[in-house]
């Protein structure tokens, strides 16, 4: 698990790790700078002529750092100090005035000087406003320059917390970033100004965080072993879950056969479907593991039945929006009292249907796309991806349900619990079944017993190392859903087999 923070969260852990921990900030500075020697060293850049760049903040601090060591170790280095010496930090007027002591050349205009590599300190996670007047035409110029471009914790000019440009940012080709990576890296333009990313350890520990429930996180691959349920040697199928999917109007038999794969490859034990009768024989041979249920029209007792034999239950991937499908929504989220994951039409119906939305149970999780959550949360789709966090979290506060909102960047969350936000997965997967294959891992998982909050944030990571794993097979266009429900197998295979040499050794 990795945390995610802000830049005003970053500055807390910064400060606590200096006052509680007594690691003095130069110290964490010196770190800070020989991390990022030490990445265009092993990235073998071609340090020649060296021009780091610095602002009066502490990221400009790093800078008169980074440049002194470079200094010592023999390269051709020139600071060009663009801050001004009144605001300078008192960190930072130290790391000035010991880069001068050492004789690193400080300029206070750069003229026709060709650099090979451009160090940007001018802001860090201070950046508090837009970028105008010198410091604009600053970052205009190095983006001009031809040079290799290296950032200091995170490229100047964009925002921490959004990814959003304030103005103008640097575009760098590598960005050394301090302690965890921050999360405006991972959303607009910050994904392409970022270059290839290395998150360097100075001293702050993960630890700063703990107790808080306002960091977000995410998971890496070495997380799945400490996520998936165990399998017990001695199980048999009730153990894992009976699931039921009610999904598929008529002539959607795809939606209902990649949920219930989904669930099934995602270690649920029973998965029965229950669709329109037109899809009965399609989905028989699809999927002949699966039990088929039909309606013709909406029986409110056989439904009762249903929901009574399950242990978990999936509703909307293709349920449409008729007086059928309305009848069956309503009774499931009215009666069900089980685990209930609602998925698309599910959505779309309850967004339209307020005495239902209140109904909604801490069981329940909603994983609505970006047009869906706007019909359920009442903003645009413009405004939701401009003001996502703030938007997710005062929907979190009108439920008290798990809701996944899927987007390039998923975030997973509930009411009173941190923001998980997903950084597995890949642009492949924008396809039609994807998320009905979600879906069904997520119901998959509720099977086996995981909260609902655990099973969307670990059904989001699978979900995307299952993309990750098709990707790497059928390239960034020619992925479809049925090539994801290869990848779940393929990730879990992985996973299982060394969780079964773990056993043995
Ligand atoms: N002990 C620490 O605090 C550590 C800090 N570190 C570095 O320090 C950075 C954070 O330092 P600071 O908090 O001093 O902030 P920054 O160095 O990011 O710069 C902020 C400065 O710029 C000014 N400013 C903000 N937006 C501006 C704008 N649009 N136009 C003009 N001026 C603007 C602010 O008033 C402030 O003086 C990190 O990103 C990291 O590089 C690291 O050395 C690790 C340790
Ligand atoms: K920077």
């Amino acid at each position: 698990m990795r945390y995610l923070p802000t830049g005003a969260q970053m500055k807390q852990g910064d400060q606590k790790t200096i006052t509680e921990m007594g690691m003095p900030s130069m110290v964490l500075m010196e770190r800070a700078a020989l991390s990022v020697v030490e990445m265009m060293e092993s990235e073998q850049l071609d340090l020649k002529k060296v021009l780091v760049v610095c602002g009066s903040g502490n990221n400009g601090g790093d800078g008169f750092a980074v440049a002194r060591l470079l200094h010592l170790k023999g390269y051709a280095v020139d600071v060009w100090f663009v801050g001004k010496e009144s605001s300078m930090t008192e960190e930072t007027r130290l790391q000035k005035q010991i880069a001068v002591h050492y004789g690193v050349p400080v300029k206070e205009r750069v003229g026709e000087d060709c650099y090979t590599v451009i160090v940007d300190a001018i802001f860090g996670i201070g950046l508090s406003r837009q970028v105008s007047g010198t410091y604009y035409n600053v970052i205009e110029n190095l983006n001009q320059m031809d040079a290799i471009k290296v950032a200091v914790d995170i490229p100047s000019g964009l925002s921490a917390d959004t990814g959003d440009v304030l103005g103008i940012a640097f575009a760098a080709d590598f960005t050394v970033t301090f302690a965890f990576q921050k999360i405006g890296m991972l959303f607009g333009m910050a994904r392409k100004l970022v270059g290839k990313l290395v998150t360097a350890s100075i001293g702050i520990e993960p630890s700063v965080y703990d107790g808080r429930g306002d960091v977000c996180y995410t998971y890496d691959r070495t997380d799945l072993k400490n996520l998936l349920p165990a399998r017990d040697p001695d199980a048999h199928k009730g153990n894992y879950g009976k699931v039921l999917l009610i999904v598929g109007s008529p002539g959607m038999a795809g939606a209902a056969y990649f949920s219930a794969k989904a669930a099934y490859l995602t270690g649920a034990g029973l998965v029965q479907i229950y669709t329109a009768k037109e899809n009965q024989s399609n989905l028989q041979q699809l999927l002949p593991e699966a039990i088929i249920t039909t309606y013709e029209r909406y029986e409110e007792e056989k439904l009762k039945e249903l929901l009574e034999w399950a242990d978990v239950v999936g509703i909307g991937s293709g349920l449409s929006m008729s007086e059928t499908a309305q009848h069956l929504l309503s009774t499931t989220v009215r009666c069900a009292k089980k685990p209930c994951m609602i998925d698309a039409d599910g959505l779309n119906i309850l967004s339209k249907d307020r005495a239902l939305f209140e109904k909604l149970t801490p069981d329940c999780i909603l994983t609505p796309h970006m047009k869906e959550m706007a019909g359920l949360c009442g903003h645009s789709v413009k405004e939701l991806k401009e003001e996502r966090f703030r938007y997710f979290q005062e929907f979190l506060g009108s439920i008290p349900s798990v809701c996944v909102m899927k987007d390039a960047r998923t975030l997973v969350g509930r009411d009173g619990r941190p923001v998980y936000v997903n950084t597995s997965g890949n642009q492949s997967m924008a396809k039609g079944g994807a998320g009905d294959v979600l879906g069904g891992m997520i119901t998959g998982l509720l099977a086996q017993k995981i909260e609902p909050y655990e099973a969307g944030t670990l059904g989001v990571f699978l979900h995307g190392l299952a993309g990750d794993a098709a990707q790497k097979k059928k390239g960034s266009y020619s992925v479809l859903a049925s090539d994801i429900l290869d990848g779940i197998a393929e990730v879990l295979t992985a996973e299982s087999t060394e969780m079964i040499l773990r056993e043995k050794c």
